[in-house]
């Protein structure tokens, strides 16, 4: 199945002085079990379409189609908790969220909102705990007791647990340090490998080189691009004229390329300009 958004436009405030156009005549499909990176500067429309991925906010125009869902302007309220326990959205600072006394009530709260037994919201709140990698014995703790780090592990914990089939994250890994911040993407990485869709709203493109299959790049309220990274990474002129960085790997080759030293194609990740680098050695030996 395909999550596919045909003409939206969104317009805040509608008929008031203060009216303005969130979302532009936005066009796109997405596979379903993809990693997808939704970039653009601050202001570009990334907040304004996440919340239309779970009817949080409903096109002024156009038709969205996501986890078996039609959404329009006409869509009334009715089935929406259903569709919001499919697709859910995780906003900046989700620890914020956090308000029962122990952990586990925290994580519990999700699933049982969405019908869980008690057992059963137990169950996988114990589990998911343990796959955000939080240690046994923070179930019974305040969730107040915690690091932010670990709080934020709880907040994220308590939507994977009632398992979404397609998770919308902005910035989940904002503040955190560089090991907290590999582990909370290896995390969502694991969590689309197990079958689900993540989108990911992110300023770093390091993470977009690393982890996403498809980026969709917003300005405006336009969505200016929509490809493969390799795509969106390989027109250095085109990311400059969007004032758009590019992935820290290919700024040192191209720093590389001025020098002299030109690498084989576009490194994006570590991996890629260790080979390149490691291809240019063997190549300069021959
Ligand atoms: N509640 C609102 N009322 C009126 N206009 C809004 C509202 N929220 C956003 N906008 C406007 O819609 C446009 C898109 O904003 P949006 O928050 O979607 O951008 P963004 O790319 O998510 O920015 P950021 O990276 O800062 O989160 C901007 O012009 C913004 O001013």
């Amino acid at each position: 199945m395909s999550i596919k958004f045909e003409n939206v436009s969104y317009v805040y405030n509608p008929g008031s002085p203060l009216e303005s156009l969130g979302l532009d005549d936005v066009n796109f499909t997405l596979r379903e079990g993809d990693f997808i990176a939704l970039i653009g500067h601050t202001g570009s429309g990334k907040s304004t379409l996440m919340q239309h991925f779970n009817a949080l906010l409903k096109p002024s125009n156009g038709k969205i189609s996501i986890a078996g869902y039609e959404i329009t302007p006409e869509t009334g309220n009715k089935g929406l908790k259903e569709l919001r326990r499919k697709v859910s959205l995780v906003f900046q600072f989700p620890e914020a969220q956090l308000f029962e006394n122990t952990v586990l009530r925290d994580v519990e709260f999700g699933p049982k909102n969405f019908g869980f037994s008690a057992e059963e919201a137990e169950r996988v709140a114990r589990k998911w705990l343990k796959q955000v990698g939080l240690p046994e014995d923070v179930a019974e703790k305040s969730p107040f007791d915690l690091s932010g780090g670990q709080m934020r592990r709880v907040a994220i914990a308590g939507v994977m647990a009632y398992e979404p089939d397609i998770i919308c994250l902005d910035e989940p890994a904002a503040g955190l340090d560089p090991k907290g911040r590999i582990e909370m993407m290896r995390l969502f990485k694991d969590y689309q490998r197990q079958g689900h869709t993540v989108i990911l709203v992110t300023h770093n493109m390091d993470d977009v080189a690393d982890y996403a299959d498809d980026v969709l790049v917003m300005e405006h309220g336009k969505l200016i691009a929509h490809d493969a990274p390799q795509a969106v990474f390989m027109d250095r002129d085109w990311l400059k004229h969007h004032h758009l960085d590019e992935p820290h790997p290919s700024r040192f080759a191209a720093k590389l390329a001025a020098s002299g030293c030109k690498l084989a194609g576009n490194p994006l990740t570590m991996t890629e300009l260790a080979d390149a680098i490691a291809q240019r050695v063997k190549e300069a030996a021959e």
